[in-house]
């Protein structure tokens, strides 16, 4: 077969900027294609506007408390528009960074258009066909709208029409006690919107429940409502959406965003007809990210597995260097970190209590140190949470950290756990998005970036490129 390119790289969202910028870097002939915005869900409607929202709320919430520290603010006025120019600014600024002019610097061929899969080595879009020793699917997610009687028959927003609001909503009723429905709960409750939030079970159910059960209570206090049951029926019309609850309650808000999950993005563009194998929520893979066909490989949100964009470049750089230099190299998730930007944040690393107690029975020793005993936080009057530290002897397992910046407080745990605080570990730790510590990944890997990708590793990749264009 006659190759039009190294590798072939469908979706510019976290996933694939990184996959495809890693492979142009080290040399390779790529194509990077994108059917709608550079930068993908991450960049456009999840992380950026989400946590710029937050931003807007938490600097409400501040002028909201009378007296603190002698100093007296002024009661919040909150201008929509302004809100609204403040989140679409992030965006923009960010933007740049995943543009397909900054890709074509790096050496990609960008195609904005829709890709098709249409055999192992080939991919169609805009008329031409493309082939690649390695197809990378990185095609994201989108929200998953449950098939609840009656949702159909009103205007309900996701995340990816919230952020467009060009009018503050006066109530809000929130279909998910996810990261999501808690994050934007507190966003817009923040702002003067009346949220209710309707969740079936724990609020955040994968984190730890003594750090959720300080978040809720906090956003109890600030008047985020909550109801336990599950949505059963929607009706209604603009402003006026009523959903029925399966405990007899009902409610009635001008708008209603629904979160209770993610799809992933697989359908209508080959996988089916070529016969990926798919997992519970999403195509299934091995842990080099390779799926049923070996030269097609799926990574971030459109495979079955964590969802977050941290995740999708670290999944993104690994195919890049197994692509590039043909060394297999695994995902690790042992040391994973996340965090939820709710105020007090509540971070995650490696195993919950539940899961460690589960794995490892009386040999777990747990500590748990509260910010009520630590000087910063007694001096900023912020003591709320605790930092709670899972050990196996003297081996950290996981920890699960709330309050202030929480998510800042993972990289050295992270160090401590994978056992790696080198500069090159540390250009190369997976550290949670988005938080002010990434900078010392940058910091570290700038270090590296003239050695990584040297003329000796492109010599390199030049010749395993060759042979998978001669043996694919
Ligand atoms: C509201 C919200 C807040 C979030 N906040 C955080 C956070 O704070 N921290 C965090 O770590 N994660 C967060 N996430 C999760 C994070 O956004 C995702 O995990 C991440 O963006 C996934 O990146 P991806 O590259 O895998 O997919 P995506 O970013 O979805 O990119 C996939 C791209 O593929 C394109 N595409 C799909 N099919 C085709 C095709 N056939 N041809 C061409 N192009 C195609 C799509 O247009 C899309 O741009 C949040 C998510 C949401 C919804
Ligand atoms: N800070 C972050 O890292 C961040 C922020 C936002 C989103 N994300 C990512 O986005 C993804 C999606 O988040 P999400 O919040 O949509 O999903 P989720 O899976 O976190 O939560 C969905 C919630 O909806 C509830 N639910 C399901 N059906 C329901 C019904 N009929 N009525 C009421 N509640 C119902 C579930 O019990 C669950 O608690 C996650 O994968 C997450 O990783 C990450």
């Amino acid at each position: 077969m006659k190759f039009t390119h190294d590798v072939i790289v469908i979706g510019g969202g976290a996933a694939g900027l990184t996959a495809a910028g890693g492979c142009a870097l080290f040399g390779l002939k790529v194509a990077l294609i994108e059917a709608n915005h550079m930068g993908g869900e991450c960049l456009n409607n999840g992380c950026v506007p989400s946590k710029a929202i937050l931003t807007a709320a938490k600097r409400a919430q501040e002028a909201r408390e009378d007296t603190r520290f002698g100093v007296t603010l002024e009661q919040p006025k909150v201008e929509w528009a302004g809100v609204h120019k403040h989140i679409h600014d992030a965006i923009a600024h960010i933007a740049p960074h995943d543009s397909e002019e900054r890709f074509e610097e790096m050496g990609c061929e960008v195609i904005r258009d829709y890709a098709r899969i249409t055999g192992k080595h080939s991919v169609e879009v805009a008329g031409r066909e493309l082939r690649a020793p390695r197809i990378v699917v990185a095609t994201g997610s989108k929200p998953f709208v449950p098939p609840i009687p009656g949702v159909d028959s009103v205007p309900y927003l996701t995340n990816e029409n919230l952020f467009d609001l060009t009018e503050q909503p006066e109530s809000l009723t929130i279909i998910g006690g996810g990261v999501i429905g808690m994050e934007m709960a507190q966003a817009f409750c923040r702002l003067g919107t009346k949220v209710t939030v309707i969740e079936p079970g724990r609020p955040m159910g994968r984190d730890d429940a003594d750090s959720v059960a300080v978040v809720v209570e906090t956003m109890k206090a600030e008047g985020v409502a909550f109801v336990e049951g599950l949505a059963a029926k929607v009706s209604g019309a603009e402003v006026n959406i009523t959903v029925d609850i399966d405990n007899g309650e009902s409610l009635t808000s001008t708008h209603l965003l629904v979160a209770v999950g993610r799809q992933a993005n697989v359908k209508g563009f080959g996988l089916e007809e070529l016969g990926v194998e798919m997992a519970r929520n999403g195509i299934k893979v091995d842990a080099r990210r390779r799926t049923s066909i070996k030269s097609i490989y799926a990574i971030g949100d459109c495979r079955d597995g964590p969802r977050l964009t941290h995740v999708s470049g670290y999944e993104g750089s690994n195919v890049a260097l197994e692509i590039t230099l043909g060394i297999p190299t695994k995902v690790d998730y042992s040391a994973l970190p996340w965090c939820t930007y709710t105020s007090p944040e509540v971070a995650q690393i490696g195993l919950t209590e539940v899961e460690a107690k589960e794995k490892y029975g009386d040999k777990l020793t747990v500590v748990t140190e509260g910010f009520d005993h630590n000087e910063r936080a007694i001096a900023e009057d912020a003591t709320k949470g605790h930092m709670k530290v899972m050990m196996k002897g003297k081996k950290i397992v996981g920890a699960s950290i709330c309050g202030t910046n929480a998510g800042e407080l993972l990289l050295p745990i992270t160090q401590s756990m994978t056992g790696k605080s080198n500069t090159f570990a540390m250009g190369s730790a997976i550290i949670s998005y988005p938080t002010r510590s990434e900078i010392t990944k940058a910091a570290a890997f700038a270090a590296w970036e003239p050695t990584v990708f040297g003329s000796i590793p492109k010599k390199y990749a030049g010749f395993v490129a060759k042979m998978r264009r001669t043996f694919a």
